[in-house]
């Protein structure tokens, strides 16, 4: 069965507006739904744009992404957020939880922005919080009070709790040893294999670039399908 792709872009381009320089050229780009993926490139080639592109916190400068067969670029403001809410989960660098906020309520509020609180939240919540080796005392602690590891973890629960199609990680490793780092991927790609989610991971580590089905530099993205433009 023919199934629509997790992501499509054609003919990107992408600058900043107070930096005249083109920093993204990709013609034409395929992600399968479920697999996943690791994107390289060296600090400043662009790969935490890309991902914002993807997410919908950026919009190309022209081109398109659709996102499971459908427009998301496109779309305005308010239908992309609430897509992207419902489709896309997102685990920043630096996690971004809101600081003064609980855990749980951190949580609860990308479920509520996905539309659904689903009625079994709680007990998703602590399956999470089980599977991550997270306390369950910790959901009521303020954000601002957790570790890089809890945070990290937080922000992993957070980008699920929907269920989302396509899970999107920028960097999250950095601030980890190598124990740490690797006790991290296998933790998020169990998951994600369990949530059967399409996953684009940026790093400028390759060392990482073994634990995914497909790997593709940023330099490689820039050439693709341009011999048939
Ligand atoms: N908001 C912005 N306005 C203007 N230029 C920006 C903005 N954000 C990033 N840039 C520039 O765009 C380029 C790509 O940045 P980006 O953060 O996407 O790269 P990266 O590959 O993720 O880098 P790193 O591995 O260091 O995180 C850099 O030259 C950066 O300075």
């Amino acid at each position: 069965m023919l199934t629509k792709p997790a992501i499509h872009v054609t003919n990107l381009h992408f600058r900043y507006q107070d930096n005249g320089q083109e920093l993204l050229n990709i013609p034409d780009w395929q992600v399968e739904q479920g697999q996943s993926l690791f994107i390289s490139g060296p600090s400043g080639s662009g790969k935490s744009t890309l991902l914002n592109l993807i997410c919908g916190a950026l919009v190309p400068t022209s081109g398109n992404i659709d996102i499971l067969g459908g427009a998301f670029s496109q779309l305005r403001g308010t239908q992309r957020d609430a897509k992207r809410a419902k489709h896309i989960g997102v685990v920043f660098q630096q996690f971004n939880l809101i600081p003064y906020l609980s855990v749980r309520q951190n949580i609860q509020a990308a479920a509520y922005f996905a539309g659904a609180v689903k009625q079994n939240l709680d007990v998703r919540l602590l399956d999470f919080f089980t599977q991550l080796q997270l306390e369950p005392a910790l959901l009521d602690r303020q954000a601002s009070l957790l570790s890089v590891g809890q945070q990290q973890r937080v922000a992993i629960v957070r980008a699920l709790i929907n269920s989302p199609e396509i899970l999107v990680v920028d960097e999250p490793t950095s601030a980890l040893d190598a124990n740490a780092r690797d006790a991290f991927m296998e933790m998020l790609l169990k998951l994600t294999q369990t949530n059967k989610s399409t996953l684009l991971f940026v790093s400028h580590d390759s060392a990482l670039a073994g634990y995914f089905e497909q790997h593709i530099s940023m330099a490689e993205l820039s050439t693709l399908g341009a011999e048939s433009l």
